[in-house]
């Protein structure tokens, strides 16, 4: 089962248990046993499902809630607390500072995805203004250092290593000291990988380590080894200081509960995921707003993230603005879509919003949506600038439908499938209209703005539900004291 689906299926199990009209110890068991099997279907491990069962039970004592209190969102809240608590080891990991040399040093199996994951990281701080550099310190793969070399240079990144040397212990000082030379500020060092578990391997690991004496080791996991996640990464903690993980491949058909048994035996937090094998499918991974998406309760911060990431600089302030005054006109769609096309991975954006990806673009279909968007666009190109900036479909009369069609050699009917799509996508944007929108790292600000109000047009109506309404809504916000915890829980709050 791969993550999404168990999203589904942990929602799912939440809402059967909402629909039930008295929720007794039976319905709770029910729901409990529904989530137990869908955490065990995407290889979460035994032990650690029974674990987050049991607290589960213990904190909703149903016999002790006064009347009145609503159990479901006590108990929506315990699921999500304890999810939380799996994928969070309770301390952060070792973060690199800009401008201060960082020696950071991956490990993980062979074909992990090690190398692509060192570049990424690589390349991911480069664009926010590091100096990062690349070591080759993998001397039994043949081809590694190419490979290594051939990303550093596409992303323009300095790289050391050699063909000649075998002792990879040497190559990693050598790199290390050169690049502190050069005033390299995080010096990433990649390692051997092998089939298995090996004690050279992890000899061979050690001494690198003892050598370079790195400021953070990160375990590369490829999230498709279900249950081999949790004595791999075991294995590799009790041989360097594993610091953080990585978890690669959460793009594939993978069961990524691998990823909760990964942190469990390091104790070492996700920090990153890898979506796909391109440079830039690298993601920040957060854990609130991780299991926010998990239960389908939508990514607001990731989705900010991602707007400030995807939408050229100059365009920001406007189309931020645009969209906070609620005013979401077709060229503002088209611009968007423009960025999407350029951005690459289409599905990235717009699943982090609420209710947003399942139509437009639905997982697994990226390409027949990308197809979709482009034709969008070719009938847009048909559209005059009145047209465009509208703050209303309704200039959409008859004749300029039919002339727009013309125009693009669309079929009426596809225009209006356009237009329509048009006005779904207007109908969720009027939604933010008074929401201020947030500049990049001022999520605390929009933490301060958010009142029940906005959060109930922003939230999935079936979430809203759940948690009982407006009255429901504002009693939570409330108990949780402040806006900023609860950004947290449904996926905001600062990094
Ligand atoms: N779909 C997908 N493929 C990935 C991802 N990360 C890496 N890959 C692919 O996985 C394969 C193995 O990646 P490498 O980086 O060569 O693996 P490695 O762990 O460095 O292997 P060794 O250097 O031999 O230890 C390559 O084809 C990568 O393109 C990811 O997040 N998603």
């Amino acid at each position: 089962m791969v993550l999404a689906e168990l999203g589904g299926s942990i929602s799912r199990a939440l809402q059967q248990m909402s629909n039930a009209t008295i929720i007794d110890e039976k319905v709770l068991a029910e729901c409990l046993n529904e989530i137990t099997r869908a955490l065990l279907q995407a290889d979460v491990q035994f032990k650690l499902v029974r674990d987050m069962t049991n607290n589960i039970k213990k904190i909703v004592n149903l016999d002790d809630l006064a009347a009145g209190h609503n159990k479901r969102r006590i108990i929506q809240q315990a699921i999500f607390n304890e999810l939380c608590k799996m994928l969070d080891p309770g301390k952060p990991s070792f973060t690199p500072k800009k401008g201060k040399t960082s020696v950071v040093m991956f490990v993980g199996l062979q074909g992990s995805g090690k190398t692509t994951t060192c570049t990424k990281y690589a390349f991911y701080h480069q664009k926010k203004g590091w100096k990062p550099a690349l070591v080759c310190a993998d001397t039994f793969r043949a081809g590694a250092f190419d490979q290594l070399k051939q990303n550093a240079t596409k992303a323009k990144i300095p790289f050391y290593g050699s063909y000649m040397e075998s002792d990879p212990v040497k190559i990693a000082v050598e790199g290390v000291e050169r690049f502190k030379k050069e005033n390299c500020d995080l010096i990433i060092v990649d390692t051997s990988g092998r089939h298995k578990q090996e004690a050279a391997l992890f000899e061979e690991m050690r001494q690198v380590s003892e050598a370079t004496k790195p400021d953070l080791v990160i375990f590369v996991m490829d999230s498709s080894i279900g249950q081999a996640a949790f004595d791999q990464a075991q294995a590799f903690k009790q041989s360097v200081a594993v610091g953080a993980v990585i978890v690669t491949k959460m793009d594939g058909h993978a069961k990524g509960g691998g990823a909760l048994s990964a942190v469990a035996a390091t104790k070492s937090p996700v920090i990153f995921i890898g979506t796909g094998e391109h440079m830039d499918e690298f993601e920040v991974f957060d854990v609130k707003p991780f299991v926010s998406r998990l239960l389908g309760m939508g990514d607001w911060s990731g989705f900010m993230d991602k707007i400030h990431e995807v939408v050229p600089m100059d365009q920001q302030p406007e189309l931020l603005q645009k969209l906070s005054e609620g005013s979401f006109t077709l060229r503002i769609m088209y611009e968007q879509f423009q960025n999407i096309l350029k951005m690459g991975p289409i599905g990235q954006v717009f699943s982090m919003l609420p209710g947003f990806s399942a139509e437009l673009m639905p997982k697994g279909r990226e390409k027949e949506s990308q197809a979709k968007i482009k034709r969008y666009m070719t009938m847009m190109d048909s559209m005059t600038d009145k047209e465009l900036d509208s703050p209303t479909p309704k200039i959409m009369n008859d004749s300029r439908i039919m002339r727009i069609a013309r125009g693009s050699g669309r079929q009426l009917r596809e225009v209006m499938e356009m237009l329509e799509e048009y006005k779904r996508l207007a109908k969720i944007w009027s939604k933010m209209k008074g929401l201020k929108i947030p500049k990049k790292g001022e999520m605390s600000a929009l933490s301060r703005n958010m009142n029940a109000q906005h959060m109930s047009k922003v939230l999935p109506p079936q979430m809203l539900k759940q948690i009982g309404g407006m009255g429901g809504l504002q009693t939570l916000m409330k108990q949780m004291g402040s806006g900023k915890d609860m950004m947290g829980m449904f996926g905001g709050g600062d990094k």
